[in-house]
């Protein structure tokens, strides 16, 4: 049976009503895809801690967590992901791409024009349909 791996991921979204989309770098697993900034959940952490420890190491600011958006499992090749994503919003300091290769805001109608992660398209499509 596959590993599963519980990820959580932030959608931030700014005043302009824009996204915060992350390109995964070449050295990452998953290579050159974009995704919603976060991680794995570690044993005995909960989902909004996990979330706000990510993005503190990924991108350096501090987020408040709001909604539970999207919970979808998705099997790659290799493992099984149950990718939680969450709303969120940054309130302090601005995110600076530490890991990722770039970070942009996107208005949600531009979000199918990047290539996502397979485990990400449902959160996306939810979000383009809200
Ligand atoms: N963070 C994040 N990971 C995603 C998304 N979609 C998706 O398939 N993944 C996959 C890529 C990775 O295989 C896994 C998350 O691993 P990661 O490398 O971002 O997490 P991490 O910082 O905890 O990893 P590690 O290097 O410490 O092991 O989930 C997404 O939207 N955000």
């Amino acid at each position: 049976m596959k590993k599963l791996v519980k990820v959580v991921a932030a959608i931030i979204e700014n005043d302009n009503d824009e996204i915060l989309c992350a390109l995964r770098s070449p050295n990452m697993a998953i290579p050159n895809m974009w995704e919603f900034p976060g991680g794995k959940v570690e044993q005995g952490e909960d989902l909004y801690s996990a979330l706000k420890r990510e993005i503190s190491e990924e991108l350096g600011c501090l987020i408040e967590t709001k909604i539970l958006f999207n919970d979808h499992t998705h099997e790659y090749e290799n493992f099984t992901i149950n990718l939680i994503t969450i709303k969120s919003k940054i309130i302090d300091r601005n995110p600076i791409p530490k890991e990722h290769s770039k970070l942009i805001w996107l208005k949600r109608e531009n979000l199918s024009s990047l290539i996502w992660a397979p485990a990400d398209i449902p959160a996306v499509e939810q979000l383009i349909n809200e």
